[in-house]
């Protein structure tokens, strides 16, 4: 499919507000995407890459305005791209506005040739060669790559490439309208398409799937060693929730550490964290310890946790600096052990235990697996659930784990078949989506944090972080955020929402002050949650949930 008439078809379903008809224009784009359906049913919700594989593409708005700024030609520069950006508000309706389309004329009477017409699939691979592009350098081969993209673009092709490239595709259009989609396009059930979702985690294997195999093609989607799902997640809830509900809950202690999701195809290991990135080279220790523990092929839930040296645990901003990619694994290696806790087992020798319950997946796990694994003790009576959490506290674990002994593993979902009991430690996982410059000897720092939570595809502000932040943390924030800036207006600066910060406070506040309508009172900073992503960051729906 040219990516001209992709951009057209998103700019048809931009301006569709019902969800109805924003679905029947999903589907029809599916259906007619024809050899192109793969990388459609990615684009279409602003994805790059199947959620799965780990790429990410990495790119800061500096590098996306320089390469727009170059294809408009020599009048125009980075800065009138940000100072465009403050009046027209977003990077879509600058990129469509600088007219491209009158360099490609420019471009073919300087040598370009015919073929250069963009489609989808163009797009596709050039965006991965440019992932792939790495070490000294890789800026520049980014920005070339970037610049003969936006080079031959239409006015509607830059307005929905850049989008695409900053992650901010704002058409209306989640994971749930591209499930519905498939499911009208090739008349298949939701359900169905739902499940195949929940396995591969690929939407594009999924849609293509339902086109070619309908149905029945579905159901045989397998879970593949290699490819992560995503993580089953937990409510809060206390053991009285659980009781009432299952009259039995199997009980464990909640690891203070980070998630990890083991796959093991007999020979290689390969590690995932919750947002399913590649998490393999900065965990050796992990690998060396499945490949020892581990004899058939498998795919294991666990907890990496971070011991010292007489086994107690340390707390789990101390397992995230393991997770941090490029920089200083040696010397955090050094600094912090890690060691994995393993909880659940998804696959075992060939077969998917998905659809197992809970007690029989653990049971699985111990034959398997002959490393640490979560004791489990299945209880009615609320006074042990107690005192377990009390030992569990008392160990200095951060809780326990409630679930469902019955249970299926349904990836993805926070549903009420895992309950978390934690003291209530009042924190917050929240998008950094501005700055300030800070003042002093802070001066070439950015300083305050604006912090924003999720409403649906916006972003709503609801505080800013100054408190907690150390002058060596203070550096490290800066030069991890620096990459996202969009743009500044005196002091003040705005971030593309990629970092996670979580943030304690005494209480929120409704407030006019901020967009969510809410304040949190007395924020203070407690690290970056390197293992979430902004979708995985708290929404409005919980804020108003703890508020009440
Ligand atoms: N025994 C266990 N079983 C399941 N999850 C566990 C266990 N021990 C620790 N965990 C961790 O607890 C988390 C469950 O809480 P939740 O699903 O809300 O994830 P989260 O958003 O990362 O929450 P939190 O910040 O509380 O860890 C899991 O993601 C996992 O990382």
């Amino acid at each position: 499919m040219e990516f001209a008439t992709f951009a057209d078809r998103a700019a048809a379903i931009e301006s569709e507000s019902a969800d109805l008809e924003t679905v029947e224009l999903v589907a029809a784009l599916l259906d007619d995407a024809e050899g192109s359906l793969d990388v459609v049913a990615r684009f279409v919700q602003g994805r790059v890459f199947p959620a799965n594989d780990g790429t990410k593409l990495d790119i800061g708005p500096a590098l996306c305005y320089e390469a727009l700024a170059k294809a408009a030609g020599p009048n125009v520069t980075s800065g009138d791209i940000e100072s465009r950006l403050a009046t027209v508000g977003e990077i879509g309706g600058v990129a469509e506005a600088l007219d491209l389309g009158g360099q490609r004329g420019l471009a073919a009477f300087g040598g370009g040739n015919d073929d250069d017409t963009l489609t989808v699939e163009r797009v596709d691979a050039e965006l991965r060669s440019l992932a792939a592009a790495a070490g000294s350098g890789s800026t520049d081969t980014k920005l070339d790559t970037l610049f003969g993209l936006f080079n031959r673009c239409e006015p509607t092709e830059a307005r929905f490439l850049a989008r695409l490239v900053l992650g901010d595709m704002r058409i209306g259009v989640g994971e749930g309208a591209v499930r519905d989609g498939i499911a009208a396009a090739f008349d298949v059930s939701t359900e169905a398409v739902e499940r195949a979702l929940q396995v591969s985690n690929d939407c594009g294997l999924v849609a293509e799937t339902a086109r070619d195999g309908g149905e029945s093609g579905l159901n045989d989607i397998r879970l593949a060693v290699g490819r992560p799902v995503k993580a089953m997640l937990a409510q809060a809830g206390t053991a009285l929730d659980a009781l009432d509900a299952w009259e039995r809950a199997a009980v464990e202690t909640k690891f203070d550490g980070a998630r990890v999701q083991v796959h093991y195809d007999g020979e290689t290991v390969r590690l995932f964290s919750r947002n399913l990135e590649d998490v393999t080279d900065p965990l050796p220790e992990i690998v060396r310890t499945v490949e020892r523990a581990l004899d058939v092929p498998a795919i294991l839930d666990g907890e990496v946790v971070a011991i010292d040296g007489d086994g107690s645990p340390r707390p789990f901003q101390d397992v995230l600096r393991r997770f941090r990619r490029k920089h200083d694994i040696q010397a955090t290696r050094e600094d912090v052990t890690v060691e994995l806790r393993a909880f659940d087992c998804l696959h075992a020798d060939g077969a998917d235990l998905l659809d197992a319950p809970f007690v029989d997946r653990h049971d699985r796990l111990r034959t398997v697996f002959d490393g640490e694994i979560s004791t489990i003790r299945l209880t009615d009576a609320p006074e042990e659930i107690a005192d377990l959490e009390a030992s569990a506290l008392a160990a200095g674990h951060e809780g326990i784990m409630l679930k469902d002994p019955a249970s299926a593993y349904t990836p993805g979902n926070r549903g009420k078949n895992w309950l978390k009991r934690k003291p209530d430690v009042e924190t917050l996982d929240v998008i950094v989506t501005g700055a300030e410059w800070g003042e002093g000897r802070r001066a070439n720092l950015l300083g305050t944090f604006l912090l924003s939570v999720r409403d649906g595809e916006e972003y709503r502000t609801i505080g800013k972080v100054a408190t907690g932040i150390t002058d060596e943390k203070l550096e490290e924030l800066h030069e991890r955020l620096d990459p996202y800036v969009r743009s500044e207006s005196g002091t003040e600066v705005e971030i593309e929402p990629a970092i996670v910060f979580e943030v304690g406070y005494e209480e929120i506040q409704r407030s006019p002050t901020y967009s969510s309508g809410y304040a949190l009172r007395f924020p203070r900073f407690v690290s970056v949650r390197e293992d979430k992503d902004p979708d995985d960051a708290e929404d409005l729906e919980r804020v108003e949930r703890l508020v009440e």
